[in-house]
């Protein structure tokens, strides 16, 4: 966005226009949401206190009745510019300010350059406290915008205002969960889409004249403790794999029928189109030396990605790995940077698309892409539902999806199977709704 906003300069927009959006945009979102419910707008000393000032200006237009409450007076010019189009009162921001039924978070947004000082935010918690509703502003106040690390403690909004494109901080833990809803506002500039959110996935349509292998034969290696696979293998036949097959040396109880099991591993079979390796392989790391030396687009999960030790061994293999954060940092090490840039890093390290998984999952290709998954329902953290994942990711590779697509439509999905199934479900009532997600896209 920054590069965005220098570009939208470079070709003659002013500052002060895109801040006369951006406030607008600000001040149409609350009152959407508060109508005409009294705002006490805090503004900061750089842009994002401009956009307050242009806010209060649109809102009492509007009827609201607002009050302003500064830090000091403002610094940048587009600022100064806003501040001077406001014909009200500005109340100096200190501990004397009394809340107002709605707070509207102007302070700072991307430009914060470290945590606010004490007294500071210790006036911004009791406001945000006092008042019913919270509105921030392109980020909560204490939020650095790239990692999504609060710099200072922030409390939680009902809502977040954003401009242009979302921010790491609107989908990276712990700021998305201080965020609340957050509105994408146009403000008629565009930034790059090589890091984006994961939207709805388009597939494939099938061919008419196909037959299950076309559709993907998903091949499955079992371990220790067949139940994660049987997960897998169940949710890749349900994303609509032609073809599922289970290698295991003991029979898996109450695995569909359609679900074939074979005591043999016949990896090298040029029919597969993903292999599953990693769901309760348990401590036999010789399924996983197999895998890696079948020629077939593999997703690797769980032990196998601990069993790797180098992410080295990773080069030269179509893979896509989907750890969580102790997979990751067992796997990776302690990387520098961000959530998204250590993402990043694994996979340029390991030429493998990697899914870092938690309830802020990325997806990230060696080439430099990164989707951001949109908010998932909290209650997929329970047992299994890695599994069920990586079985998805399994069965849109095998249809033929490039990997980061692959994985990129398998994330977006497993979330909605995730709203559908509801907030009492286990990992099998997970897989089981499988279809009804796979339906919103024909909607
Ligand atoms: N992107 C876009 O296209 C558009 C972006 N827009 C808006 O601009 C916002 C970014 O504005 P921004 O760059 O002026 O930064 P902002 O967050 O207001 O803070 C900088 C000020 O705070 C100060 N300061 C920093 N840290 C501090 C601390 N810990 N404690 C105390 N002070 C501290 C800092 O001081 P300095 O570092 O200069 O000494 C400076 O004065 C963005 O979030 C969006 O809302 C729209 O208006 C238009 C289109
Ligand atoms: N708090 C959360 N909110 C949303 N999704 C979550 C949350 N915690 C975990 N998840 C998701 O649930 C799944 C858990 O996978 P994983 O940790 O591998 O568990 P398991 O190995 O038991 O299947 C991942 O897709 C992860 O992104
Ligand atoms: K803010």
């Amino acid at each position: 966005m920054r590069a965005a906003e220098q570009r939208a300069i470079a070709a003659g927009t002013s500052v002060e226009a895109l801040m006369e959006r951006a406030g607008a945009a600000l001040a149409e979102a609350a009152y959407c949401h508060a109508g005409k419910m009294p705002a006490l707008i805090l503004c900061g000393p750089g842009n994002n206190g401009g956009d307050g000032y242009v806010a209060a200006r649109h809102l009492a237009d509007r009827g609201v009745e607002v009050r302003i409450a500064a830090i000091s007076e403002p610094k940048s010019e587009a600022a100064k510019w806003a501040r001077g189009q406001w014909r009200g009162e500005v109340e100096a921001l200190n501990s004397s300010t009394g809340p107002s039924l709605l707070l509207i978070d102007a302070l700072f947004g991307t430009g914060l350059r470290e945590g606010l000082e004490d007294a500071l935010q210790k006036q911004f918690y009791r406001l945000a406290a006092d008042s019913q509703m919270r509105i921030a502003c392109d980020v909560p106040s204490g939020v650095d915008s790239d990692s999504g690390v609060e710099l200072s403690s922030v409390p939680g909004f009902e809502m977040t205002v954003t401009f242009g494109a979302l921010k790491p901080a609107h989908r990276l833990m712990p700021s998305m969960g201080k965020c609340g809803r957050v509105v994408l506002a146009d403000i008629g500039i565009e930034a790059s889409p090589e890091w984006h959110e994961l939207g709805q996935p388009v597939l494939p349509a099938l061919d008419p004249g196909g037959h299950k292998y076309s559709r993907g034969l998903v091949h499955a290696l079992a371990g220790k403790m067949p139940g994660a696979i049987a997960l897998s293998a169940k949710a890749a036949a349900y994303s609509g794999a032609g073809y599922v097959r289970v290698s295991t040396s003991r029979s898996i109880d109450g695995l569909p029928s359609a679900i074939v099991q074979t005591d043999t591993a016949e990896i090298n079979d040029g029919r597969i189109g993903c292999l599953i390796v990693g769901p309760g392989m348990g401590d036999i790391p010789r399924v996983l030396t197999l895998a890696l030396t079948s020629h077939a687009p593999k997703v690797i999960d769980a032990d196998a990605i601990t069993h790797l030790g180098e992410p080295e061994r990773l080069r030269g293999q179509d893979a896509i790995i989907t750890p969580h954060q102790g997979e990751f940092e067992r796997l990776f090490g302690k990387l520098e940077g961000s959530k998204a840039d250590r993402a990043l890093e694994a996979a340029k390290r390991s030429g493998a698309v990697i899914v870092y998984k938690g309830p802020d999952t990325l997806v990230a290709s060696p080439d430099g892409r990164l989707g951001f998954a949109p908010p998932a329902p909290a209650w997929l953290a329970s047992a299994g539902t890695g599994d069920v994942l990586a079985g998805m990711i399994a069965a849109m590779r095998g249809r033929g999806l490039e990997a980061f697509e692959a994985a990129s439509a398998a994330v977006w999905l497993h979330g909605r199977a995730a709203e559908i199934a509801g907030a009492q479900m286990i990992a099998d009532d997970l897989a089981a709704a499988i279809p009804q997600a796979l339906a919103l896209l024909n909607d």
